[in-house]
């Protein structure tokens, strides 16, 4: 993309998950925000702990963005995300007066990985290729228990979300874990 002749560079690991309405990346730069000025987003949903650079910030602020932070712990040597930090993430990208909305991290691969995993699962998305647009983005850094996070997500924990925002296609059953055999890693 450019402006005049000045290239607009998207982020590190930038994709559409949605046309027009989410899109996931690595933590943005600022040569990357041209770029994400021209997406014209209303949301940004900010994955990693770290406070906003006073730049990162006071670009959203110039382009009237909306911030959400949500800390996302890495799943590294354990499951360390909770359902209830996910229903949280997923809750910003399901309400679609939030959108257009970026979701990012610092690479774009396993938090938001997992976060976009869980929201694939929502759409209805086959496992496999669930888990196959998170290889894509992931690459050779992929991690099993990321894995694990999308396979094991309580979809029961954001179902309301997504019936009241539509995301649920016609004729698709969200398949929830029975109280006695749920075996979801990430517990609230
Ligand atoms: O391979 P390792 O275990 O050394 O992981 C490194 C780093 O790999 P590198 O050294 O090749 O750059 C990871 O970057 P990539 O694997 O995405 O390239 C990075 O993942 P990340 O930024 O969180 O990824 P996102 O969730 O933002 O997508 C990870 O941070 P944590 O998982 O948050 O601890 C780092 O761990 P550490 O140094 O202990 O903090």
């Amino acid at each position: 993309m450019y402006l005049e002749s000045r290239p607009l560079p998207p982020p590190a690991n930038f994709g559409t998950v949605v046309e027009e309405g989410i899109y996931r990346s690595s933590y943005p730069q600022a040569e990357n925000f041209g770029f994400l000025k021209k997406l014209k987003l209303k949301t940004i949903l900010t994955l990693v702990p770290e406070e906003l650079s006073h730049e990162y910030r006071a670009f959203m602020v110039e382009a009237g963005i909306q911030h959400f932070h949500v800390h996302i712990p890495a799943n590294k040597g354990e499951v360390k995300v909770q359902a209830c930090q996910m229903s949280k993430a997923l809750g910003i990208l399901l309400d679609r007066s939030n959108h257009p909305v970026l979701v990012h991290c610092n690479k774009g691969k396993h938090r938001t990985g997992c976060v976009i995993g869980c929201f694939r699962r929502v759409q209805g998305t086959e496992m496999g290729s669930v888990i196959e647009e998170y290889h894509e983005y992931a690459g050779r850094k992929a991690r099993l228990l990321d894995e694990l996070v999308i396979e094991n997500f309580d979809l029961g924990t954001v179902l309301w979300m997504a019936r009241r925002y539509d995301w649920i296609q016609p004729g698709v059953e969200i398949e929830l874990p029975s109280p006695a055999t749920s075996t979801s890693i990430a517990r609230s």
